[in-house]
């Protein structure tokens, strides 16, 4: 059986991030930058008024620090808006905005609060430390320096850097477009009537693709027929950038998929040693610079999800241009014993509890002895998965656990 670390390190190495393009700020966001963007000015530009109140030479103020106050001349009031600076004569004072330039020849701006707030004359009534109230040019962000380097994730905080430097459009890798299609001539859609299987696999699927930060685009469940499954493969693939297919991989003759996809690619059907989700296939459909890679999962619900975080969820992330691939995980105490198949690595639902300061625990969910027979319910309850080496065929009550984090 070929071991998960080789099944999926070949699949990373044979995937390349999604070519890179210019999208406007909105489409940037949760996407990873592929430009360093540098800024084309300082920021702010010149030096500006961190608040409210009165540009002045501290040294026409200084009498104010002997709690004699002085009184100024207000020559003139500046409003948010002003961009070149106006000139300050020595003895008066200007009214300023928050964020106006400085005036040429002021070094401090007082606060209102400091002030008397007069509008003719202005009385200061407490002393400022010289310099105080000015935001100093470039004081953000340096002319040319690199603002946003290539490799970040773009949220709320760099698209706010992005567009106080004046950007409108960012390069960036766009999320992969992802087709699921489950294949399976017994599977009905949800809130139809009739005999068959829920899909169960197609929303599941689709709500973890977007959660790995790409575009899912979920398929109805397609009937195993060949010339139907490759109609509906060959139309899925002109707008996929990865296509996953759930089902139709097994030994019987209604599993048509490997039989459908062997003349459309280069794709490899394994038995993977890994615990659920043996049968497994990855490869590359159509040809040159417009082959899309497809990961070919098992049918059966708690396998396939449980492939996807194992295979396609890193796979995802490195095609988004990434570079943590990997669920964090803690080690965790087994609050309970159980087996695991030889040289096989195990993934078992389980509950994980705990915090760093205390250390985690972590239960199975379900029943132990069952845990083969792959429980739907047990996986919806579980928050983490228990990873149980190849070479271990036993967990010992009280034994560390590697756990990877599903959620929280
Ligand atoms: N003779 C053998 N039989 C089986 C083997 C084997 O090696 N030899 N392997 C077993 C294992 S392990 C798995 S996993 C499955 C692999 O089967 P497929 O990937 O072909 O999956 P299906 O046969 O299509 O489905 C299995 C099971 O899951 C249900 N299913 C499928 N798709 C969905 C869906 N979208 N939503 C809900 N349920 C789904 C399907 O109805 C079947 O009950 O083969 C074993 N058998
Ligand atoms: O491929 Mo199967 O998931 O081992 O149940």
């Amino acid at each position: 059986m070929r071991p998960v670390q080789t099944h999926l390190s070949e699949a990373l190495a044979a995937l390349r991030p999604v070519p890179p393009l210019d999208v406007v700020l909105a489409d940037a966001a949760g996407c990873i930058l592929a430009e360093d963007v540098l800024a084309p000015a300082d920021v702010p530009a010149r030096d500006v008024a961190l608040h409210d109140g009165y540009a002045v030479r501290h040294d026409d103020v200084y009498g104010a620090a002997d709690g004699g106050a002085v009184t100024l001349p207000v020559v003139q009031d500046v409003w948010s808006g002003a961009v070149e600076p106006v000139r300050l004569v020595p003895g008066q004072a200007i009214r300023v905005s928050t964020g106006v330039p400085v005036p040429l020849g002021a070094d401090t701006v007082l606060p209102l609060e400091v002030t008397d707030r007069g509008t003719a004359t202005v009385r200061v009534l407490r002393p400022t430390p010289a310099g105080a109230g000015v935001r100093h040019a470039a004081a953000d962000v340096v002319a040319g320096q690199v603002a946003i380097g290539a490799g970040v994730r773009l949220g709320a905080r760099q698209i706010s850097l992005a567009a106080a430097l004046g950007r409108q459009r960012l390069r960036v890798h766009p999320r992969p477009r992802v087709v699921i299609l489950p294949v399976g001539s017994e599977l009905i859609e949800p809130g139809r009537r009739g005999d068959g299987v829920y899909n169960a696999n197609g929303q599941a699927l689709a709500i973890a693709v977007q959660d790995a930060g790409a575009v899912a685009i979920p398929v109805a469940a397609v009937s195993d027929d060949r010339a139907t499954l490759r109609e509906m493969i060959e139309d899925q693939l002109v707008r996929a950038d990865l296509l996953i297919t759930t089902g139709g991989l097994s030994e019987g003759t209604h599993d048509t998929l490997k039989d459908v996809l062997g003349p459309l690619g280069t794709v490899r059907f394994d038995h993977v040693a890994v615990s659920p989700g043996r049968h497994q296939g990855f490869g590359m459909l159509g040809e040159g610079d417009d082959q899309v890679p497809i990961f070919a999962l098992p049918g059966q619900p708690v396998a396939a999800q449980i492939s996807y975080e194992v295979f396609v969820r890193p796979a995802l992330r490195a095609m988004a241009g990434k570079a943590d691939l990997f669920r964090p995980s803690v080690a965790a105490y087994a609050d309970v014993a159980w087996s695991s198949p030889a040289d096989v690595r195990q993934f078992v639902p389980a509950h994980l509890v705990g915090s760093p300061d205390e250390g985690y625990r972590v239960t199975p969910v379900g029943d132990p002895a069952t845990i083969d027979q792959l429980s739907l319910s047990a996986l919806s309850d579980a928050n983490a998965l228990a990873v149980v080496p190849e070479q271990q065929t036993f967990v010992q009550l009280g034994e560390r656990v590697n756990c990877l984090v599903l959620e929280g």
